[in-house]
């Protein structure tokens, strides 16, 4: 091994070139700083080259495949449909390099040394970067730990990799599974279960407990469009054991009155948890404060337990999502250029990509009555939407929840075509503590999936025009 002699000096050095790592040392020399950002792997981090964007590949390729066998009805006739997975890959990674190379051109231009290697602390000054046989020491005045999390395998199961998938080789597969089971109730097992579904495998999605964070009514929809996709669904149910037996998957799966249910599959994906990447960093040796899963503790600024160390993304546990490491990146970089910072965990987006998408932030109608408030909702199906309608894409709806009280904006929950860019509005919304009428008084394009959203605020009042009036309401004119 080669070790460099002297300790390189820094002024600010970032471990984990992921959306949270790359965020920060932008942001930081846009502020003034000198960066340095350390990544082992690839830059982009596992929610470009593993997680978000091979996902959404996915999910695009998926819906286009799933809209050609609509298209006759629309005057187009097309023939010789095919699915090739190694194509698809082919696509996914030129996507995932050019995403890459975008960043690392984005890095250079702002002057951040993009440095490779494996980071670990050797002082709460001083930091060594291994890479094959070479070992750097580097010296910094502050640092940004954006190592990210792994998965924790699952107890239950005992079976080769290749057929045991998490949520980060579901969507590395070489060949599409022909009966893929899904264990879990998270946005990955959902999302999976749509895009292979509709690529024409046979897809069982198995949980134990319901959605989470979703409101009833979504969830009640969600089911309604998995049937209607054919994407088997069982819920109270445990994993038990998966075994593979002369080369068939076995899952065996058990409900709370001891009910066994036994599936066969060729391949069994495993939602997992997961548990901060602390350990090789060596941020015990350090002193910097880390819960037994590893995540280290953070403030509002994201500062760790030691004053010039700050710490951001899926390493600091809570929702592990792109969103949140992006805005705590953001936040690191400003309070470490002396400005006032603050991470943003007020309304952070929950989007799923189901077919169609889920986007939701704010209250659901159930947490809202939990937390005290009187309750209104309005509920706009987009099957009463023009533009909806010519798109042959009308599942779905806009649900706005507010406080009767004072018609403050609780909750926006939305499912249909373009949820994930319609939800902004309502982010916006929330974020500006928005009264019904800031959102009905503004003009919305038409025809356009945003008058969905305008039409669920005005149903607040039932005013929505194309909306029937409720049966009650009908009885008394
Ligand atoms: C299938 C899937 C889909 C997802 N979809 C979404 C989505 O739609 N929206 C969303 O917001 N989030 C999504 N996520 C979550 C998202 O990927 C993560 O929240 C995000 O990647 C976290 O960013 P990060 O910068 O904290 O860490 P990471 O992206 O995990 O990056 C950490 C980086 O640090 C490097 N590293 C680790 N240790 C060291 C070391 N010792 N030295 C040097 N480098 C090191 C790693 O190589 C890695 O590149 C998805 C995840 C998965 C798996
Ligand atoms: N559309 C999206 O936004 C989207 C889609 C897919 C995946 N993801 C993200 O991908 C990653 C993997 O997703 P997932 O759904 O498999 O995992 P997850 O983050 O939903 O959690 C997996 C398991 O780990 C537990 N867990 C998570 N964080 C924890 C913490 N800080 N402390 C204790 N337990 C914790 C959860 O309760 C759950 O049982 C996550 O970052 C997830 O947020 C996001």
């Amino acid at each position: 091994m080669v070790v460099g002699e002297l300790a390189q000096e820094r002024e600010l050095v970032i471990i984990g070139g992921g959306p949270g790592g790359y965020t920060a040392a932008i942001r930081a020399a846009q502020l003034g700083k000198e960066v340095t950002l350390i990544e082992k792997g690839d830059l982009g981090g596992v929610c470009l080259n593993q997680g978000c964007i091979p996902s959404k590949v996915l999910v695009h390729v998926s819906a286009k495949y799933g809209e050609l066998s609509k298209i006759g009805g629309l005057g187009i006739s097309m023939s010789d449909v095919s699915f090739d997975l190694s194509q698809t890959a082919e696509y996914k990674h030129q996507v995932t390099a050019n995403l890459r190379k975008g960043v690392e051109a984005l890095c250079r231009q702002h002057k951040v040394e993009l440095v490779s290697g494996k980071a670990s602390f050797l002082s709460d000054d001083r930091i060594g970067v291994e890479n094959g046989d070479d070992f750097q020491v580097y010296s910094f005045k502050a640092a940004i730990i954006a190592a990210g999390t792994s998965p924790v395998s699952h107890p239950a199961a005992a079976v080769d990799p290749p057929y045991i998938l998490d949520s980060r080789s579901l969507y590395s597969l070489e060949s599409l599974p022909e009966h893929l089971i899904l264990y879990g109730n998270d946005y990955t097992a959902i999302e999976a279960a749509f895009s292979y579904r509709i690529l024409g495998c046979e897809v069982t999605l198995v949980h134990e407990h319901g959605f989470s964070g979703l409101d009833a009514s979504i969830e009640k929809e969600l089911l309604r469009v998995m049937k209607k996709a054919k994407i088997k669904w069982k819920k109270g149910m445990m994993l038990k054991q998966a075994v593979k037996q002369e080369g068939i998957l076995k899952a065996v799966f058990i409900a709370d009155d001891g009910t066994e249910l036994e599936l066969e599959g060729t391949h069994l994906y495993l939602q997992t948890e997961f548990q901060g990447n602390s350990e090789e960093l060596g941020l015990n040796r350090l002193g910097i404060k880390t819960d037994s899963r590893g995540f280290v503790q953070i403030d509002r600024e994201c500062r760790t337990s030691l004053s010039n160390i700050w710490a951001i993304g899926d390493i600091t546990g809570g929702k592990l999502l792109a969103v949140k490491a992006i805005s705590q990146g953001k936040a690191a970089a400003a309070s470490i250029a002396g400005l006032p910072a603050e991470w943003n965990d007020g309304f952070i987006p929950m989007v799923i990509r189901s077919q169609p998408p889920i986007a939701c932030a704010g209250l659901t109608e159930e947490e809202a009555k939990a937390e005290g408030y009187k309750v209104r909702t309005g509920v706009f199906s987009f099957a009463g939407n023009g533009f909806a309608s010519l798109a042959g894409q009308k599942d779905g709806f806009a649900k706005v929840v507010s406080d009767a009280e004072n018609e403050v904006i609780l909750g926006v929950h939305l499912m249909g075509n373009g949820a994930a860019e319609l939800i902004s509005t309502g982010i916006t919304a929330l974020e500006m503590a928005a009264r019904e009428e800031d959102l009905s008084f503004p003009l919305y394009p038409h025809p356009s999936m945003n008058e969905g959203l305008l039409e669920a605020v005005e149903d607040l009042a039932g005013l929505a025009i194309h909306k029937p009036p409720s049966k009650e309401l009908a009885r008394q004119r």
